[in-house]
């Protein structure tokens, strides 16, 4: 299996723990991978699209980390980020949906750190459930 990995890259500390959880489960599976960066998680999808467009990947991992700030923009991209990912499942793409949604700083780095909740990790687990449900079903 040839996973993508899309990150956004908006918090620079938290992608590298996210990322970490994300190849560990890619290595123990024994899938290969690229990474490519966007600026925002509102960025994901397009270039989850461009990507399968190319052919090159049987699935792909959304990275990201939205924090709540001031104003509605956290619904927005939290939400958008998540309904077109969605769209795209149902598309035909395999994806796990990494793109943490959280109050705080604390929050998502509970989440990126492989030692603790690892939604890295469960997201590489979904895009590769999901590739293999795809082959089955081809
Ligand atoms: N506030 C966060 C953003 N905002 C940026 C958007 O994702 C997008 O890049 C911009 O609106 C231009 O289209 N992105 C995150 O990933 N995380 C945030 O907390
Ligand atoms: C989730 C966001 O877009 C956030 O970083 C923006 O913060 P604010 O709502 O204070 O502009």
């Amino acid at each position: 299996m040839h996973i993508l990995i899309v990150e956004a890259p908006f918090y620079t500390h938290i992608a590298a723990m996210q990322r970490d959880g994300v190849t560990d489960a890619l290595k123990a599976a024994g899938a290969t991978w690229d990474v490519i960066s966007v600026p925002g998680a509102l960025e994901i999808p397009a270039a989850i699209a461009f990507a399968d467009a190319s052919g090159q990947y049987d699935g792909y991992v959304a990275l990201g980390c939205v924090i709540r700030g001031e104003t509605y923009h956290f619904e927005v991209v939290a939400g958008e980020s998540a309904r077109a990912i969605m769209a795209l499942t149902l598309d035909g793409l395999a994806i796990g949906n990494g793109i943490l949604t959280v109050e705080n700083e604390a929050q998502a780095i509970a989440r990126a750190d492989k030692t603790q909740k690892n939604k890295g990790g469960e997201a590489a687990a979904a895009a590769l459930a999901m590739v293999g449900l795809k082959q089955r079903f081809a």
